[in-house]
């Protein structure tokens, strides 16, 4: 399918519930994450859930000298198909099955991931639907890299590679915009997702204890408001033992800005019932999507 097919028909926006995992437990050991993982993916499914999303990172500890040790290769070309039963990497295949036994979409957060011809390692997120069926993913397009004097420095680029594509799944229930952690820094990302028509916006992310508390809330209102479309970061849950400190605080924000959820530092899954009356209330009362003035400025999603 091409992209200009695939735009043509978004989905209807209608109501649905979406849980977040934020993880603990994430430790070196990769089977024992998987099994924490899978565990979780089922209890969440107990809340009747149609999309479950877990955190960015969820198989390994979190620094780039562990990418490339914990990366597998997924193999995934989008509009190809994807048999599950012949992917080499084991948690492609632990979220297939949970996704199916569980019966609901599922953001499987992110994991490093191998590239089986150049033997690169992205930041890679991949989506199942009730079906067991991997049919979207994204690899972190923004790399982390920053450095701030006396309190974090870290560099993604050591070891990853960035991304080079723009993402959203389609579901039953709406269109649905893919981003990593560090890609919400950048409005571009968002804005192209919402303009390709996704009501909803999904970043699996791991924010620390320097910007998460400046930053995290700030960005995902901030992104949700520009777009008019809800918002949502997953985050692991704080391990003060761990080499990285994640902030927490998963949560869901409106297309007015308002938060609809928020999680706490530990271990945690939030429930959130996505209502499309507030997306259309708020495209409808402030309807800045039909007063863009792309006479003055560009609109960044052309051409893509
Ligand atoms: O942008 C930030 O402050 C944090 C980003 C991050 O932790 C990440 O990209 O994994």
């Amino acid at each position: 399918m091409t992209l200009m097919s695939k735009l043509a028909n978004p989905p209807t926006f209608k109501p649905f519930r979406l849980a977040l995992i934020q993880l603990g437990s994430i430790g070196a050991n990769k089977s024992d994450n998987l099994k924490h993982a899978r565990e979780m993916i089922l209890k969440a499914a107990s809340g009747k859930p149609d999309l479950i999303v877990l955190p960015e990172c969820f198989n390994s500890p979190y620094g780039h000298v562990h990418f490339p040790v914990y990366a597998e290769k997924i193999g995934f070309k989008p509009g190809e198909a994807y048999d599950i039963g012949k992917s080499e990497s084991e948690s492609v295949k632990m979220l297939s099955s949970a996704a199916k036994e569980c019966r609901t979409w599922l953001i499987g957060g992110s994991i490093p991931e191998r590239d089986a011809s150049s033997d690169d390692v992205y930041n890679t997120c991949t989506v199942y639907n009730p079906q067991g069926e991997l049919v979207a993913s994204h690899r972190k397009v923004h790399l982390f890299d920053i450095d701030i004097p006396g309190k974090i420095k870290f560099k993604e680029s050591e070891t990853l590679t960035g991304g080079t594509t723009t993402n959203f799944f389609d579901t039953d229930f709406a269109r649905i915009g893919l981003g990593i952690c560090y890609d919400i820094r950048f409005p571009e990302l968002a804005m192209i997702s919402a303009r390709q028509g996704c009501q909803v916006l999904v970043y699996p992310g791991a924010f620390n204890m320097t910007t998460g508390p400046l930053h995290w809330e700030l960005l995902q209102r901030g992104r949700a408001v520009d777009n008019q479309v809800f918002f949502s970061m997953c985050s692991p849950a704080r391990d003060t033992t761990a080499g990285y400190h994640a902030w927490g605080h998963s949560m869901v924000v409106d297309p007015m800005g308002k938060v609809l959820c928020e999680a706490e530092e530990g271990e945690q899954i939030l429930y959130t019932d996505v209502d499309p009356k507030v997306f259309d209330e708020a495209r409808a009362g402030i309807p800045v999507t039909m007063q863009r003035r792309f006479d003055v400025y560009p609109d960044v999603s052309v051409g893509l």
